[in-house]
């Protein structure tokens, strides 16, 4: 359409010119009625071109632009208009130097030898018809010389406008490779990156459990505390199984990793997704509960610590209960996590020396316990 567009254009600042010519009394040979034949015979040929673009008729060819025959079409016309006008002949060759123009970067050498050897043939139509029409006007060695400066003229065009043409083929060759390569390594990228995520979930999860190990606890745990203010608490938990070697002696080291397993499960129903759950070290685990307050904090840890004793492992040994003992207390806005995790292991030595199966709290003010469950209940082992 662009192209159109700017054929449309040049044939109509041609008619204007034309038009202006006419109207200063400058082109005697010129008569009104070609004017307005040669008009209507440029609006017909645009007029054409734009209904093949208009009902995409022009899709079906090689060359959607069409442009080849847009050049025959403006050559053809350009050579009525030149028969008509033999006074500024010389001069009005230039249109053909025009026209292949209108190629460059769009057809191939051999369509431009093919336009160069029509405008060629038409130009020489138009010296054999003056020679017919008019020979007593026509001067034959002038022609001749017109005519040879337009088939060097155009020889030479036809050779730069290909070369040009090659040169731009390169480049869009050369892009598309770029524009391949790019998307090549955009791709290599985000495989990357996935394979980074995919070895930092790894690196931070213990392998048997699934859930997060002692260190990315820490990170995780750190970074969450940064986020809080002092009116916002979190409780942190403790959690150690009881009597666990005794599982292992008597059952296997695969029935202790069973055990292991099934607790984190049973850990995990009972958690939220903004907790964090890790394992600090053999049968011992370790719980941060943001924004949660005493009371919330110590009956998530009951939740646990119940549903892990009610549940029965009856692949091990028919009726098999255990248990759990839990040290728990609130994180202290400004102090350090290790600060925290010092009373919380504290809370449950406690819980283990009071009989196991139970949580201790120890307040982060006061710094004193507080049994909240039954020392009684132990584990059926
Ligand atoms: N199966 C298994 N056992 C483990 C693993 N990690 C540590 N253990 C075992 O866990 C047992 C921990 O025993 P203890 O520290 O004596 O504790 P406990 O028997 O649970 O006794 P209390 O904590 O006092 O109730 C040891 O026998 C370790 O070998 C593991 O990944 N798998």
């Amino acid at each position: 359409m662009k192209r159109l567009g700017i054929s449309a254009l040049s044939h109509g600042m041609l008619l204007l010119i034309l038009a202006l010519a006419l109207s200063l009394d400058l082109l005697t040979d010129f008569s009104l009625l070609s004017f307005v034949l040669l008009t209507f015979s440029a609006m017909a040929t645009q007029g054409a071109f734009w209904l093949l673009f208009h009902c995409r008729i022009n899709l079906r060819f090689k060359d959607p632009s069409l442009t080849l025959m847009q050049m025959a079409v403006a050559i053809i016309w350009f050579s009525i208009l030149i028969s008509q006008l033999p006074e500024i002949r010389g001069s009005l060759t230039l249109l053909y130097i025009m026209v292949m123009l209108f190629g460059i970067f769009q057809i191939s050498m051999f369509e431009f030898a093919f336009v160069g050897l029509l405008s060629l043939v038409c130009f020489g139509g138009v010296i054999a018809s003056d020679l017919y029409f008019h020979p007593e006007e026509i001067n034959l060695k002038l022609s001749l010389v017109q005519w040879l400066i337009l088939a060097s003229a155009q020889t030479w065009i036809a050779l730069f406008g290909s070369y040009v043409r090659r040169l731009s083929e390169r480049l869009k060759r050369q892009r598309s490779v770029l524009r391949h390569s790019n998307h090549k390594m955009q791709r290599a990228n985000e495989e990357l990156e996935q394979a980074m995520e995919q070895l930092d979930e790894i690196a931070g999860t213990d392998e048997l459990t699934g859930v997060l190990n002692r260190r990315r606890f820490f990170e995780e745990s750190r970074l969450r505390l940064a986020g809080t203010d002092e009116y916002q608490s979190s409780a942190l938990c403790m959690i150690d199984l009881d009597h666990f070697k005794r599982v292992n002696d008597r059952f296997g080291h695969q029935a202790g990793d069973l055990v292991l397993e099934r607790f984190c499960q049973i850990t995990r129903e009972c958690l939220r997704g903004s907790d964090l759950f890790g394992r600090y070290g053999g049968e011992e685990f370790i719980l941060l509960l943001p924004q949660t307050n005493q009371e919330s904090g110590v009956q998530i840890a009951e939740r646990i610590r119940l549903a892990f004793e009610q549940y029965t492992f009856d692949s091990i040994e028919p009726g098999l209960r255990l248990s759990a003992s839990i040290g728990a207390t609130l994180h202290r806005w400004g102090e350090t996590l290790e600060e925290t995790l010092k009373r919380a292991d504290k809370a449950l030595y406690q819980a283990k020396s009071f009989g196991r199966n139970q949580t201790i709290y120890i307040s982060g003010a006061q710094s004193s316990s507080r049994t909240l469950d039954n020392a009684g209940k132990t584990a059926k082992d």
